[in-house]
């Protein structure tokens, strides 16, 4: 229980109805979840308008509700608080509500259009083996220290964040990393939040959907950074013309990273193979199990950033080097044979196709690279036959296979993809729709030293057809066709 005045410390409003002096017992933002006691907030959305639920939030017993604009008829005993914007006043609610938990830790976001998640997961890996707490939420899966839960965003609703930065507190975890997405700045998702750093990787054409142009898709970054302290640090890769941008007006001690221009972290790229990346950062020589060019950069960011927080150099290249793959992004594995087969989570045409230029500017022309991927069901259509392009145009081989069909004809979306095959590419591809199938005829064809990506599903554990969830999870299927792992 907490009183509402309290809960509303530091949230700008506009007017209140009623008491704040009553007891809240938890905060909502979803009428369906509202029950005795509760907080509701009202927030416009993007396919409804939260507004439109008060009456149901309060039939089921909120106390207390957030609004962008009072209702009409307001009723007796129930406390209306008027805020221009409900997001924003959602973050700093949910703060309060859960004892500002993002204070007690140090907290480092990641944001830009590729390797959020690469980045984080490798910083919560390698500050786990420094022997600290850490905490970790990402797209993959959200870690309080060592205990795993589901992730169903990139970056959850800022009342969800609280929740888990107060379960770390309760831990004792000292450091988190988190992913920002675009689309959580722009909802105030991590509004309210003590950021002890940011990290900016990159940015390229992508979520034009939702942000109507790319510089509008830019400047949402921006405020990110904007909005940071001044004691924080605001780390940016500057070989990325955005980079700059993203210091501009930040209060922030800024670090730059790069592999081509200046900058106060600094790699080169010494050996790149399939077996790892040789890197000289700084004046240091490290070795990574970590494989293609824009692993070079993902890595330097997780060394600058180990730096900033006061770990030694020294321990900091030594963990580095002991870091593994992050699950389904470009992870890979080597059988007896020789065959690698790598798993990555390119679903869309751009991805699929830096995945492929990475790996042909490291395999040599004698090798096979042997490509299954597909395309996922009730998604942008326009994607398949770009991707059935590219996939073709790029690899020696393709097995065109179905991803997650979802409520789709699986047929019908391999179609779509065959239609974007070049005629001369045509007696490259195969079509399978069984996608275990499409893996098994994968490593049956591949030869020694060959090369197997599985795209698409990267991390995914299940296939969805036909509305319903298997067990299905790439690395495995591969690991069982390829017996005699090497690592
Ligand atoms: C387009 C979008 O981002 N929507 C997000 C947004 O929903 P919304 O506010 O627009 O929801 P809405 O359905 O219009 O409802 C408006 C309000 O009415 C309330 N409501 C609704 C119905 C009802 O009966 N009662 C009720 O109170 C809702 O709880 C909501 O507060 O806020 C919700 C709560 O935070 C999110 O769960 C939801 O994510 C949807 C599911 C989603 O798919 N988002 C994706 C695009 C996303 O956020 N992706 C990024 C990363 C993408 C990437 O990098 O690839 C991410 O960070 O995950
Ligand atoms: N620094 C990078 N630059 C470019 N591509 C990258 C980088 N790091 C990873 N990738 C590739 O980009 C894709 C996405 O990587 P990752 O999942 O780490 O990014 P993300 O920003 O979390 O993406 P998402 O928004 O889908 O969660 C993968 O296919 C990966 O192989
Ligand atoms: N967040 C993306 C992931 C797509 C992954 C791919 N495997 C698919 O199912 O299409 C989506 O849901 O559109
Ligand atoms: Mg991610």
């Amino acid at each position: 229980m907490m009183v509402l005045k309290d809960i509303l410390y530091r949230v700008t409003i506009n007017a209140v109805v009623g008491s704040t002096g009553i007891g809240i017992n938890a905060v909502d933002f979803d009428s369906r979840k509202i029950s005795d006691g509760h907080l509701f907030v009202a927030i416009r959305g993007h396919i409804a308008d939260g507004h439109h639920f008060i009456d149901v939030a309060i039939k089921n017993g909120a106390l207390g509700v957030v609004c962008e604009v009072l209702p009409e008829n307001l009723i007796d005993g129930i406390t209306y608080v008027e805020v221009d914007n409900s997001s924003r006043a959602l973050a700093i609610i949910g703060a309060n509500y859960y004892g500002a938990p993002s204070e007690n830790l140090k907290l480092v976001g990641v944001t830009g259009t590729n390797g959020k998640t690469t980045v984080a997961s490798l910083l919560y890996q390698l500050f786990k083996k420094a022997g600290y707490k850490v905490g970790l939420l990402s797209t993959v899966k959200i870690m309080v220290d060592n205990t795993e839960y589901e992730a169903t965003h990139t970056t959850p609703d800022s009342l969800t964040i609280n929740r888990y930065l107060k379960a770390m507190n309760d831990v004792g975890v000292e450091f988190c990393f988190m992913e920002v997405s675009s689309h959580g700045i722009h909802q105030c998702r991590t509004e309210g939040l003590h950021f002890e750093g940011g990290i900016f990787t990159n940015l390229s054409h992508d979520h034009l959907d939702y942000h109507n142009t790319f510089a509008e898709y830019r400047d949402v970054k921006k405020v990110f950074f904007d909005g940071l302290s001044e004691k924080a640090f605001a780390l940016v890769n500057v070989d990325d013309k955005n980079g700059l941008v993203m210091l501009q007006n930040t209060k922030a001690r800024k670090f730059t990273y790069a592999l081509k221009g200046y900058a106060d972290y600094k790699a080169q790229i010494l050996e790149n193979q399939f077996s790892g990346l040789l890197l000289k950062v700084n004046d240091s020589e490290v070795w990574t199990r970590l494989i293609g060019d824009f692993n070079a950069y993902n890595v330097l960011a997780i060394y600058a950033t180990a730096e900033l927080l006061g770990l030694e150099k020294v321990e900091v290249l030594r963990l580095v080097s002991e870091l593994d793959n992050v699950s389904g992004r470009f992870q890979y594995l080597i059988s007896d044979e020789k065959i690698t087969a790598i798993i990555d989570y390119a679903h869309t045409p751009d991805a699929l196709k830096n995945v492929l230029e990475t790996i042909n500017s490291i395999r040599t022309k004698n090798e096979e690279l042997i490509t299954v991927v597909g395309c996922g069901g009730d998604r942008d259509k326009t994607k398949r036959p770009k991707m059935g392009n590219i996939a073709s145009a790029l690899s020696t081989k393709v097995i065109f296979t179905s991803d997650n069909p979802r409520s789709e004809v699986p047929e019908d979306i391999l179609n779509d993809i065959e239609k974007g095959v070049e005629p001369l590419n045509y007696k490259k591809t195969l079509t399978i729709v069984d996608r275990k199938q499409a893996i098994k005829t994968a490593c049956q064809l591949a030869r020694p030293n060959d090369i197997i990506l599985i795209a698409g599903k990267g991390h995914e554990t299940y296939q969805e057809i036909k509305g319903k969830r298997f067990d299905f999870d790439d690395y495995k299927i591969v690991k069982e066709f390829l017996k005699q792992i090497q690592k």
